[in-house]
């Protein structure tokens, strides 16, 4: 087919079509955040390379060409979250999560919360909560947490009612940050989480509640957070925060997350 003076074949409409749509999700998995305009400051470069290419401009085209090259390692890394958020998108895609077989090879199974201690997680939770100390708990479900333990007080200790009601009480001098626990070993306290700053999130959200949405969009952990000035316990998970649970739903909430495949808790 001819369109003015360019041959249009099906195969240039349907490479144009997976474009938009690829931009479109790019577009909607940074916008709002600072990466936007990184992405759009590279597409604008892109977009002049390719003008100062067709122009035939030697010399100009192969600074441009050696500049996005080294942009896109640096996209990369900008792009850290939000490439995840991504490829955790497609990872969620019903064929992954409904097919048996593949949920066997990949071992998505129920998992075993008999060495999480829950139990002392949750009754905690309970006593902080009715005692409006503000808290913030990060329970580990496959991800790996090292880098954020990193960030905190290393302690390593078996998980208990009291370690962790004493660890936030006001004079604790580890009440600040986040507790971080892995099966069942609290392993550090006052860690600092990644804070969620999409357009997704309310502005009215302090940032104990962010951060909590930070680490659950970061990784595939569940973060207890308990609010200092309300008591009220909220989950977050998958990025997204379920206010307000009532304390007599909170254990089976988070076992349910945590032992299965379900991706989000149902609100
Ligand atoms: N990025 C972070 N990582 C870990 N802890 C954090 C982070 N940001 C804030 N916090 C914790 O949250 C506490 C209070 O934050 P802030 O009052 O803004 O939160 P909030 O969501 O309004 O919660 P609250 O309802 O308890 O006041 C801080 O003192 C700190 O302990």
């Amino acid at each position: 087919m001819r369109v003015g003076f360019l041959n249009v074949n099906w195969t240039d409409i349907l490479d144009v079509f997976l474009v938009s749509i690829l931009l479109y999700q790019i577009y909607f998995l940074v916008r709002g955040s600072i990466a936007s305009r990184v992405f759009l400051g590279y597409l604008f470069v892109y977009v002049f390379y390719l003008v100062v290419k067709g122009l035939g401009l030697g010399l100009l085209t192969a600074i441009l060409q050696y500049f996005m090259g080294v942009g896109a390692v640096a996209l990369i890394v900008i792009f850290q979250q939000e490439i995840r958020r991504f490829l955790l998108i497609i990872g969620k895609s019903t064929i992954y999560t409904n097919n048996e077989f593949l949920k066997k090879i990949l071992g998505n199974t129920v998992l075993d919360l008999k060495n999480k201690n829950l139990k002392e997680i949750i009754d905690a939770s309970k006593t902080i909560a009715s005692n409006f100390n503000g808290a913030l708990i990060v329970v580990n479900k496959r991800d790996d947490l090292g880098k954020f333990i990193e960030t905190g007080e290393l302690l390593d200790a078996r998980v208990s009612k009291p370690l962790i009601v004493s660890l936030f009480n006001q004079y604790s001098e580890l009440h600040d940050g986040a507790v971080v626990i892995v099966d069942g070993r609290l392993k550090a306290a006052r860690c600092v989480l990644p804070v969620a700053d999409g357009v997704d999130v309310p502005s009215s959200l302090g940032f104990r509640h962010r951060a909590a949405m930070g680490m659950s969009e970061a990784t595939d952990a569940v973060v207890i957070v308990i609010s200092e000035q309300t008591g009220k316990i909220s989950l977050a998970v998958e990025g997204e925060l379920l206010s307000n649970i009532p304390v007599s739903e909170l254990e089976t909430r988070v076992a349910e997350y945590l032992s299965s495949d379900v991706q989000r808790l149902v609100k």
